[in-house]
């Protein structure tokens, strides 16, 4: 089994090639997109739902089957066709070009996988299973669904904003993590991103407080 190294790639406007226009295609395109991706469909035929997503201007979309050259520019690429043989060339042709391919029907063969995912906003939870069971990734990404409600979309953005201006403060090293780590017991209806400067020190004079509170027992 591969030691997968996981990594958040930065994928905003960065052209990426799923080849193959069916389930799975769809499945890695809704994906990109979430990521702000500028996504190219490579297929001679493309399931409803991709159709409606070129037809509004989200992708684009070549109705042939793949060409080499279809991946030039690519920052990652997906075989996902149902034809082994292409997969095989298309998994070949962005190795020789040093560009990351994703393999649908033979991870091993590509240079990455996907994780089942959980977003809260900033919050980015993935599971992977190394590609032995995607049933199981999927079964854990809906405990951690349960586990990780909506509101730690706030709380991720509010502990951002706080930590900013946290940082921009002239204290050591030391009682700026001790900060940062305090406020991870703030409760929720502390968390608000909508607040003037004034509000946000206030905040941080509480948490000086608690801290101050905790090593003087
Ligand atoms: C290696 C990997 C490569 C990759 O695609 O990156 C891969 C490979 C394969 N998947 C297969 C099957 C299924 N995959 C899903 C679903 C997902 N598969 C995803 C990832 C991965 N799948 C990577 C490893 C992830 C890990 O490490 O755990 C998810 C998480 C992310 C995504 O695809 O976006 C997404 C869930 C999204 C979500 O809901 O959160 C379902 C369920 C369904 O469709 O409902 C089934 C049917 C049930 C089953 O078989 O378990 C097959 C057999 C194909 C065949 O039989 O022909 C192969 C090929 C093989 O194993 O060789
Ligand atoms: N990695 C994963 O998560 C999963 C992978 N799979 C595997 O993924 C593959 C695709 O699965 P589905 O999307 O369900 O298949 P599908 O049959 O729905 O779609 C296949 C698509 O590939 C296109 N295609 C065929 N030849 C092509 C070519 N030469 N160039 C460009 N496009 C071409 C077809 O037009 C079709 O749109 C299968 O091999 C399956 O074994 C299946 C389930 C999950």
């Amino acid at each position: 089994m591969n030691r997968y190294y996981p990594i958040m790639l930065n994928v905003e406007e960065c052209k990426c090639v799923v080849v193959g226009g069916g389930s799975v295609a769809a499945r890695k395109v809704e994906g990109l997109l979430e990521s702000g991706a500028e996504v190219v469909v490579v297929s001679p035929a493309i399931s409803a739902g991709l159709r409606d997503l070129a037809n509004v201007g989200a992708i684009r979309v070549i109705e042939r089957e793949y060409l080499e050259q279809d991946i030039d520019g690519a920052q990652l690429v997906f075989a996902a066709t149902d034809q082994r043989t292409t997969n095989a060339k298309i998994a070949k042709d962005a190795r020789s070009r040093m560009i990351p391919v994703n393999v649908a029907d033979a991870a091993d063969t590509g240079s990455f996988i996907i994780p089942s995912i959980v977003r809260r906003g900033g919050l980015l939870l993935a599971v992977s299973t190394s590609g032995a069971s995607p049933a199981l990734s999927i079964r854990i990404k809906k405990e951690l669904e349960q586990r990780y409600g909506q509101e730690y979309e706030s709380y991720t953005k509010w502990l951002g904003n706080l930590r900013i201006r946290i940082n921009k403060m002239e204290i050591d090293e030391r009682k700026r993590r001790e900060l940062l780590r305090e406020a991870l017991d703030i409760p929720p209806d502390s968390w608000n991103n909508d607040q003037d400067e004034e509000a946000w020190e206030r905040q941080i004079a509480v948490l000086m407080q608690r801290l101050h509170g905790r090593d003087c027992t």
